[in-house]
């Protein structure tokens, strides 16, 4: 090689080094004349001398480590011999050291005159020193280079390992804290990352779920050009052999596809040819000891050139994925089960709870609250019935409501424009009874000072209502029923005649039929008051109709007592609704009235009678038992003192009996 200008200042280093203050020894100055430049050729590191970016000097092991003619190199330029991409690096690194310190230390690649790079290392000196180089040419760079291609792949390792742990930082970190709805499809761009990275063609989810036969494939990415792995269920039957693996937890290493799978693998083989699947691994997505499924990567373009040693790294990545899975899977549930609390909490509450608006306001007809078949049906009688001038014979157990049907029944007549008159035959005495309907003359018997009208000319052009006609004294029923027949009759002391057109509507808890044949009720009577009959239907047969009753009465006592009552538990409606109300609507009338004395908040704590009358009676007189007793079971009976179901055959004493036992205690029936 020609070795430049600097070759006699090579062999003749000048005198004064300003760099060497360490004394004699280091100099040469007194040695004798030594050819640096053979001792150079020795040296087992590439040497080279740039001034003006140009190499003056090189060593032929220089011109091997860049497999090129020693004397090629004369003149050239040392930065063309740098491997492009790393030009930049090598000059901004050589400034920023040489502005430190007078020497610098670098790593670069070399392209060789083979056309191979080759990793090596510099060790370069700026000597600017004009009677040190003996040439005015500005200053001079004399570097070292040594291959570095050990240091190159132990740096390129820890490179790839500090970009992996970025890597797994930068997918862990997007799923803290990532509100559930939002993991999917940061696991979609978790995985086009990591497909980016590791320079795989497809990345997919394959999930576990309680169906045997299938699993879920619920993200999958592709490079462009190769198609993404369909999303949805997908039956294990297609890949029976791969799901199995999954399923055990194992991970799956194919570098060569088909060779590297087992004979067994039938469709998988057929699958990976037709879709040219080269290699393909798999890592098992596994959390909190549960595996949730297998995340996979397969190679299409070209084969897999990874080592084994990268399943481990690839498990910590399915790790993370496992955990955001395993996550939403719990939160999502966690949900539903909220979502289920509350409907259920709700539901309860609404079953807890009867609703007034829910209740009452939907289901009133008019003052007849009631929407079973059975109360449908005597409304659907009554509006029939109710235009003409048929006699009406209401039968049913007291306090079904009877008076009632009989005052809705007027009207809806063409008679509403007088009142009706109600006469109840069971509360008169049988000695009044004529008088009182018929009416009398002054002076018709003993007592009877003035005249009196009889209840029947005070119903002229409207409707009687004739109360437990099955009490109706038998001796006066012949001229009941003549005024029924032709509208005559006579008061008690005249022979004069009365016509009236009177409507005749007639009520009785008794069997009246069974009079008929017991010689207690005439025949004739009974046929004639019978010519449209309604039975009244008793509480315990139209049970569904209680809520809305019992509403109908908190709302009307509500308004006169000032309260407002929002709620009755359901297990006290319950209640309500089992017992048998022998006193039937009046009796239901008068519990809820109890219960609305005692309220003092928006909740109606109301038990049916049978609880209100089974308290302690210890502490109680005798005469308190039996008063209350008797009020009890008047109220049930609607003060009906005689007959069949009266005051006196409950309490299994006789109407006289009951009648002084009342006198004795002072109860009185209250003004109606
Ligand atoms: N369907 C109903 N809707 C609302 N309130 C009703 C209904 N039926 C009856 N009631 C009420 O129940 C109480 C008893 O009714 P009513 O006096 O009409 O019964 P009754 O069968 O004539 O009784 P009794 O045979 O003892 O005379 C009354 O306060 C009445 O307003």
């Amino acid at each position: 090689m020609e070795h430049g200008s600097l070759n006699t200042a090579a062999r003749h280093p000048p005198a004064g080094d300003s760099h060497s203050t360490s004394g004699k020894q280091n100099r040469m100055d007194d040695a004798p004349a030594c050819d640096f430049h053979k001792l150079f050729d020795r040296s087992p590191a590439g040497i080279y001398v740039v001034q003006a970016e140009r190499i003056r000097y090189a060593n032929p092991v220089l011109g091997q480590l860049l497999v090129r003619d020693c004397a090629a190199l004369a003149d050239a330029s040392l930065l063309s011999f740098i491997h492009p991409a790393d030009r930049p690096d090598v000059e901004q690194q050589r400034r920023q050291q040489l502005q430190k310190s007078a020497s610098c230390r670098l790593r670069a690649r070399i392209v060789r005159g083979d056309g191979s790079f080759k990793a090596v290392e510099l060790m370069e000196a700026l000597v600017d020193d004009d009677a040190l180089t003996g040439q005015p040419d500005g200053p001079v760079l004399v570097g070292v280079m040594m291959d570095g291609t050990d240091h190159h792949q132990a740096d390129l390792k820890i490179q790839e390992r500090l970009n992996f742990e970025r890597l797994l930082a930068d997918l862990s970190a997007g799923f803290v804290n990532l509100p559930c709805e939002q993991i999917a499809s940061r696991i979609d761009t978790s995985l086009k990352l990591l497909v980016e990275f590791l320079g795989n063609d497809r990345s997919t989810f394959v999930e576990f779920g309680s169906d045997e036969d299938q699993v879920q494939i619920s993200h999958s990415y592709a490079v462009p050009g190769c198609p993404p792995f369909p999303i949805g269920p997908f039956a294990v039957a297609k890949l029976p052999w791969f799901i199995n693996e999954f399923r055990s937890g194992n991970s799956v290493f194919m570098r060569n596809i088909p060779e590297d799978l087992p004979d067994s693998a039938i469709e998988e083989r057929e699958r990976c040819l037709r879709e040219g699947i080269q290699s393909n691994v798999t890592v098992p997505l596994r959390a909190g000891g549960e595996l949730l499924g297998g995340l996979t990567f397969a190679f299409i373009r070209k084969r897999c050139d990874w080592s084994r040693e990268v399943l481990s790294r690839l498990s910590l990545i399915g790790e993370v994925f496992a955990h955001a899975l395993l996550r939403r899977r719990n939160e999502y549930l966690l949900r539903k089960t909220m979502e289920e609390n509350l409907r259920l909490r709700q539901q309860l509450e609404q079953d807890n709870l009867y609703l007034r608006e829910q209740v009452v306001l939907k289901h009133s007809h008019g003052r007849i609250i009631g929407q079973s078949d059975a109360i449908t049906q005597v409304l659907a009688d009554i509006e029939r019935v109710a235009t003409t001038d048929a006699p009406v014979l209401l039968s049913g157990e007291t306090g079904t409501g009877k008076e009632l049907l009989a005052q809705t029944i007027h009207e809806l007549s063409l008679r509403k424009g007088r009142p009706m008159i109600v006469v109840n035959c069971a509360s008169l005495p049988a000695t009044l009874i004529e008088s009182e309907l018929f009416g009398r003359a002054a002076g018709a018997y003993t007592g009877a000072v003035s005249a009196q009208t009889g209840r029947f000319e005070l119903a002229d052009g409207s409707t009687l209502f004739l109360d437990e006609i099955g009490e109706f004294p038998l001796e006066l029923q012949a001229k009941l029923l003549r005024v029924l027949q032709d509208g005559r009759f006579e008061r008690l002391g005249t022979a004069q005649t009365i016509s009236v057109d009177v409507r005749i509507i007639a009520a009785t808890n008794r069997d009246l039929e069974a009079a008929t044949r017991d010689n207690l009720f005439r025949p004739d009577l009974y046929h004639r008051l019978n010519v449209f009959p309604i039975q009244v239907p008793p509480l315990r047969e139209r049970r569904d109709d209680i809520p809305l009753l019992t509403w109908a009465f908190v709302e009307a006592l509500g308004k006169r007592m000032g309260k407002s009552i929002k709620c009755i538990p359901r297990k006290a409606m319950q209640q309500l609704q089992d017992y048998d109300w022998p006193g039937n609507i009046r009796e239901l009338s008068n519990a809820v009235e109890r219960a609305m004395i005692l309220a003092d908040g928006d909740t109606l704590h109301i038990e049916p009678p049978a609880g209100s009358h089974s308290g302690p009676t210890a502490n109680k007189t005798l005469k308190q038992v039996e008063r209350e007793q008797i009020l009890h079971v008047l109220e049930e009976t609607g003060w009906r003192i005689r007959g069949k179901g009266g005051a006196a055959e409950r309490l299994d004493i006789k109407p006289t009996t009951l009648e002084a036992r009342m006198a004795r205690q002072g109860i009185q029936r209250p003004g109606r």
